[in-house]
């Protein structure tokens, strides 16, 4: 049995579909990403699923137990917010053992969950502190501190590293990562950033306007995404997409290589990264269609240089012209059928 089960979960705000027959399943152990734009519906779904907005149909049932109608605190889900919810009055420690107090768990039991999580977390020097009196990181260590010693059967998370700068929202996430494999969490976070989907999650639920349009493993969604916009959302830069006779040509930036032998090309606009350089041209045998291909190091070509281009077979992508749906299927192993491996020159 799924830990978690959504089916055909809708929210609808007069016209607005905000939610539109969301249907998934989290397995045991597993850290879900619910991933999209701006406006497309997860926080919605993720907060029918907490019990803190009514759907307009459909179910969810954690264990096989009907959530859909009960209200939050019977559901006995964890929660971290992006504003992490604390109460300022109180200590870090009592902060964490809050829900336990409120359900009234043993005192021993509260202090011995309190000890091994604290040293998970690495908040033993900060107890009898306020939240007042901590960075923003560790007042996310303590809202994470709080959801883990709840140790409930799924914990939601929405967006909870977004007011992190970069650099502690990169320790953020393998810390929250390697917490929720070593407690073996099933969780389901919330977040409109590719990378952090990318790289904490097991699955990613991919939404677009209210509807998932692609639920797979990171793998997956990367080298196999079934739509355009799939195609487009993941990868940074995104995806080429360039119109070829009734299709879209998919190929990443970091499949394109400079070949004298390829397909001719005039640079526009080199953008130095540090480790690399991505290079925009122009391809005047595809009505002046651009590419993007990104190279290691600092390169400085001058505008206007030709160059040529290539990319092996396996690396295309293709796409229906109207309706954006994937059109070929995946090379399972493309180092192991030559034919398959061979450059591709477009023209
Ligand atoms: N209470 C509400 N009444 C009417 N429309 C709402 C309400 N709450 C959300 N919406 C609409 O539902 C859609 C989905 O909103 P939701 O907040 O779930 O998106 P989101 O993907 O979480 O976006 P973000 O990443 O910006 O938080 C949006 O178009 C939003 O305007």
């Amino acid at each position: 049995m799924s830990q978690l089960e959504v089916k055909g979960l809708n929210k609808h705000w007069g016209d607005a579909r905000a939610v539109n027959d969301v249907s998934f399943t989290i397995e045991p152990g597993e850290f879900v990403a619910l991933l999209g734009p701006s406006g497309c519906g997860k926080s919605t779904t993720l907060k029918m699923i907490a019990g803190l907005e009514e759907p307009t149909s459909g179910s969810i049932h954690l264990n096989g137990r009907d959530l859909t109608h009960l209200p939050p605190g019977k559901r006995g889900l964890a929660m971290v917010f992006q504003s992490y919810a604390l109460f300022p009055h109180l200590s870090v420690a009592e902060n964490i053992v809050f829900g336990l107090r409120a359900r009234r768990v043993a005192i021993e039991e509260q202090n011995r969950r309190l000890r091994q999580v604290t040293e998970l977390v690495d908040l033993g020097a900060q107890l009898h502190k306020k939240p007042g009196q901590l960075s923003g990181g560790q007042c996310q260590r303590v809202a994470l501190a709080r959801a883990v010693v709840a140790e409930a059967p799924l914990c939601l998370m929405d967006e909870p590293l977004s007011n992190l700068d970069a650099k502690l929202r990169n320790e953020m996430r393998a810390e929250l990562r390697s917490l929720q494999q070593r407690l073996g969490m099933t969780v389901l976070y919330v977040t409109h950033d590719q990378v952090e989907a990318m790289s904490m999650a097991d699955r990613i639920l991919l939404l677009n306007e209210g509807k998932v349009v692609q639920n797979g493993t990171p793998e997956t969604l990367y080298g196999a995404p079934e739509s355009t916009f799939v195609a487009r959302f993941i990868g940074n830069p995104p995806m080429n997409l360039m119109q070829k006779d009734a299709q879209h040509l998919g190929v990443r930036p970091e499949h394109v290589r400079v070949d004298p032998k390829g397909v001719p090309a005039h640079v526009m606009h080199c953008d130095y990264h540090g480790a690399d350089t991505i290079i925009d041209a122009v391809l005047p045998h595809l009505n002046q269609q651009t590419i993007k291909l990104r190279l290691p190091g600092h390169q400085q070509l001058p505008q206007g240089r030709e160059l040529g281009l290539s990319w092996d077979r396996h690396h295309e992508h293709h796409f229906c012209l109207q309706s954006g749906q994937r059109l070929n299927p995946v090379f399972a192993s493309p180092t192991l059928t030559p034919d398959e491996t061979e450059t591709h020159h477009v023209a």
